[in-house]
């Protein structure tokens, strides 16, 4: 009886939905503030990370379940756009920070970039100005933000994850909503991305722990492992003569 229990909730989660989300933009945006705000409703305010972290949490969208993915795109290395996540990714969030004019600069760049790169299927992209709650040091008006989303196509927010604006909750789950109903009609997976290789962090020697009140993990991403299947799949599909 436990197996047969055991193997309905295997099925189930093999038969439930997976999105991919990478979240970009320059560095001090508040990408890892943002992402971790997002699946577990926390605030962490110093957050130093010099590799991509993955997040896989199970949430429910509209009453039914999916299981998420979100990389936060380490922007250590500035010289280099981040090329394998955004091969990966169903969905891309960009960041930037209401406070830094640059930050707008190095995200319009980045929106041009994966639209480049995805031109043959063109994924959903959410724009976010971060930072909303520092209105005094204000650099960016909201309507240059608004202005990029609507030119490039993407849903766009002002948010303060600081202040845990709820439109940080109805903004992502609108991007996840979009990305399951652009899998349902596809007919199958082509491939899985179940490769992935890390070491959970713990509490003793990482900034993040795993939330196991929501199930989710944080895995530091060892990059040629966690992108490599999907990006050459998508690579071979997308563009013959590229390779790794
Ligand atoms: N005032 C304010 N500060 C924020 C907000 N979001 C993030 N921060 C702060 O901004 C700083 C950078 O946040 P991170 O989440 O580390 O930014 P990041 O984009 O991941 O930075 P990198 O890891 O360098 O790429 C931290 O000190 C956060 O506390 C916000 O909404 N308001």
């Amino acid at each position: 009886m436990i197996d047969i229990v055991q193997k309905m909730k295997t099925e189930d989660k093999n038969n439930m939905p997976k999105v991919r989300i990478a979240v970009i933009g320059k560095s001090n945006v508040g990408k890892s503030a943002l992402t971790v705000r997002y699946l577990t409703r926390r605030y962490i305010g110093e957050y130093r990370s010099n590799t991509d972290l993955l997040y896989r949490q199970t949430l429910t969208i509209n009453n039914s379940p999916i299981e998420v993915e979100v990389v936060d795109v380490c922007s250590c290395d500035l010289g280099r756009f981040p090329e394998e996540p955004i091969y990966w990714a169903d969905a891309c969030v960009v960041v930037y920070d209401i406070t830094s004019k640059k930050s707008l600069t190095h995200a319009t760049e980045l929106i041009q970039k994966v639209h480049q790169l995805r031109s043959q299927h063109q994924i959903p992209m959410l724009l976010l100005g971060n930072k909303a709650d520092l209105e005094h040091l204000r650099e960016v008006e909201e309507i240059e933000g608004r202005t990029l989303a609507v030119q490039h196509g993407c849903q766009f927010y002002e948010i303060s994850v600081a202040e845990n604006s709820s439109l940080i909750y109805s903004a992502f789950d609108l991007l996840l909503s979009e990305c399951r109903s652009v899998l349902s009609t596809q007919k199958t997976r082509k491939f899985s991305v179940s490769k992935m290789i890390g070491t959970l962090i713990g509490n003793n020697n990482g900034k993040v722990t795993s939330n196991t009140s929501q199930g989710g993990t944080v895995v530091v991403c060892q990059k040629s492992d966690l992108y490599k299947s999907r990006v050459l799949k998508r690579r071979h599909n997308f563009t013959a003569t590229a390779s790794l």
